[in-house]
C-alpha cells in the first residue's frame, strides 16, 4: 500500500442550475480506510460519489482519487451506483459474463465461489432474486473487478436489518480478504458502527465531520450535569448539544486532550450514532481532522 491518499477533495463545489449541491468541500482521506459518508436526504452525498469516480465535473475545484484526478483513476475504482446496475432478464450467471467481459483484470473465480458461498445460484434470472440478493449479485461484480477503491452508494438501502447485516458482515471480509479502500453512503449510522473507520458528514453540501472514527469518540464526551454548571463548561469547551433533564443538562461536547470534568457527574464517550446526531442537529458545528480545528462557536 502507498502512501497516496484515496480521496482529496480541494475546494471543490457542484451546481445544478442555480443551485449548489456542494459547497467549498475539502477533505483528504488516507488509503486502506473504510468509510462512512453520512448525512440527511439532499446533502450531496451522491453528488460527491459521482464527483469522486469521474461522472461528473465539479464546477469549481478539483478532486483527485488514488493520487490522479477523479475520472483517470476508474480502472482501479469500482462504483456501485443507488440503482443496482443488473439487467432483471439476465441469469446471474450472464451477469458473470457481461463483468467479465467487460473487466480485463474480472476475478472469475472469485465471483463464482462467493456467489457459490452466499447460495445464490448462478442459473437464477436477477429480477428473481430478492433485494438482498440483489445487493450481493451487485457487490460481487464490484469487487471482482479488482479495484483498489470501492465506491457504494447506499449500499443498504431496501434491505431488512438481517440483509443488512449480512450485506455488511461479507463487505467487510472481502475488505480483510483483497486490502480495499471503501467508501459508502448510507442513512443507517448503526448499520456502520462496527465496520466503518472513518467518518465524513455531510450536511447541506458542506462538510461537517471528517476522521478517523476512534479519534473522533476520543476527541468528545457525553455528561450530565446540574445545569447551573453549563456555561462554565461551555467556557472551556464547545458544546455541540445540549438537551434538558429533570434537574440535570445532559452534554456532547468537544474535549480536546485530557478533559477533566466533576468526578461526581456521570461522563462516557458517544458512540457514532450520537456523534452523527448532534452534529446534524448543529450544521454550524464542524470537526475536522487534527490540526484543522474549525472552532464551532
Ligand atoms: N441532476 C440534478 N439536477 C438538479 N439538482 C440535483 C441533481 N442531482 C441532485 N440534485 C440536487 O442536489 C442536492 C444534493 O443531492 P444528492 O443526491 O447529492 O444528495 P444525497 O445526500 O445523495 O441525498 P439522498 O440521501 O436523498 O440520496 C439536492 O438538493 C438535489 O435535489
Amino acid at each position: 500500500m502507498t502512501e497516496r491518499d484515496m480521496v482529496t477533495a480541494t475546494a471543490l463545489a457542484k451546481r445544478y442550475h442555480g443551485d449548489w449541491a456542494l459547497r467549498d468541500c475539502s477533505l483528504s482521506i488516507p488509503q486502506g480506510r473504510v468509510v462512512a459518508l453520512v448525512g440527511p436526504n439532499g446533502a450531496g452525498k451522491t453528488t460527491l460519489l459521482h464527483l469522486a469516480v469521474g461522472l461528473l465535473e465539479p464546477t469549481r475545484g478539483h478532486i483527485r482519487v488514488l493520487g490522479e484526478p477523479a475520472g483517470k483513476a476508474l480502472p482501479n475504482v469500482a462504483f456501485l451506483a443507488q440503482e443496482k446496475p443488473l439487467y432483471p432478464g439476465f441469469t446471474v450467471a450472464d451477469m458473470l459474463r457481461f463483468g467479465r467481459h467487460l473487466n480485463p483484470r474480472w476475478d472469475k473465480a472469485f465471483a463464482e465461489r462467493r456467489l457459490a458461498d452466499l447460495g445464490i445460484s448462478a442459473k437464477r434470472k436477477t429480477g428473481r432474486l430478492s433485494g438482498g440478493q440483489q445487493a450481493q449479485v451487485a457487490l460481487t461484480m464490484a469487487i471482482a473487478k479488482r479495484p483498489e477503491l470501492l465506491v457504494l452508494d447506499e449500499p443498504l438501502a431496501n434491505l431488512d436489518p438481517l440483509a443488512r447485516h449480512e450485506v455488511m458482515t461479507s463487505l467487510m471480509a472481502a475488505v480483510a480478504e483483497r486490502e480495499l479502500s471503501v467508501v459508502l453512503s448510507s442513512h443507517v449510522v448503526a448499520d456502520l458502527t462496527d465496520t466503518c473507520d472513518w467518518l465524513i458528514v455531510l450536511n447541506r453540501g458542506a462538510v461537517q465531520v471528517n476522521g478517523d472514527i476512534d479519534d473522533l469518540t476520543d476527541r468528545h464526551r457525553v455528561l450530565s450535569c446540574p445545569a447551573g454548571s453549563v456555561p462554565a463548561i461551555a467556557d472551556r469547551f464547545t458544546v455541540v448539544e445540549q438537551g434538558a433533564g429533570e434537574g440535570q443538562t445532559s452534554l456532547l461536547v468537544r474535549a480536546e486532550g485530557q478533559a477533566v470534568f466533576d468526578p461526581q457527574w456521570p461522563v462516557r464517550s458517544p458512540c457514532l450514532e450520537e456523534l452523527v446526531l448532534a452534529y446534524l442537529r448543529r450544521p454550524e458545528a464542524a470537526v475536522l481532522p487534527r490540526p484543522t480545528l474549525t472552532s464551532a462557536t
